[in-house]
């Protein structure tokens, strides 16, 4: 498993707490030769993570929207750029190109990728899983809502099926290697 896709804020005015654990984690992937697929804006958390994974030498897929383009939104990191039409392709061509998907803490456009890997499995597209980063507690409530679909039946599959959670760096890391060797 050496294809990691991550979803995250563009936002540049979250608290110094999540660049501080993105950079921890792109600092590991580059040291692990991962590669990192993400939407290859030069923002927030995104242009974070690509950093640190290129510092460390790992590998970079920018998958950019043609509107990023006209907005001069696009990073200059990425080794290999996938361009797409809109934002729906665009999530097609991250699930495709990952082993697996982190989400780290990001707004809207984060909670679409990672309810698009979610809906896609639970018809049988794939069986990608996304593992939340709960740093700080961030998908608490999230994942409570989720618990209270479960419980009330209103998932296909056990949410074991969609999602992973680490709340801290080492239970990610776990995560990842454990997903590596299967
Ligand atoms: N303006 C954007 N540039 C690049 N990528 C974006 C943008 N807006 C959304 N995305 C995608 O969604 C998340 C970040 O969105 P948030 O609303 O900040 O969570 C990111 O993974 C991008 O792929």
């Amino acid at each position: 498993m050496n294809k990691i896709g991550i979803f995250c804020s563009a936002s540049q005015t979250i608290d110094n707490i999540y660049f501080e654990k993105t950079m921890e984690l792109g600092k590991w992937m580059g040291e692990q030769g991962k590669t990192l697929v993400y939407g290859g804006a030069n923002m927030g958390l995104m242009e974070c993570v690509a950093q640190t994974v290129k510092q460390g030498g790992g590998n970079i897929i920018g998958v950019v929207p043609s509107k990023l383009e006209e907005n001069e939104k696009v990073s200059t990191l990425p080794n290999k750029f996938f361009h797409t039409k809109n934002l729906s392709d665009r999530k097609d061509v991250i699930l495709a190109e990952s082993d697996v998907m982190i989400a780290l803490p990001g707004g809207i456009g984060t909670l679409d990728e990672i309810f698009h890997v979610m809906a896609s499995a639970s018809i049988g597209y794939h069986s990608k899983k996304v593992i939340f980063y709960n740093i700080n507690g961030f998908y608490d409530e999230l994942l409570s809502i989720l618990n209270g679909f479960e419980e009330r039946q209103f998932t296909r599959h056990p949410l074991s099926h969609y999602f992973d959670v680490a709340n801290t760096f080492s239970e990610l890391t776990n995560l990842l290697n454990k997903q590596a060797s299967i």
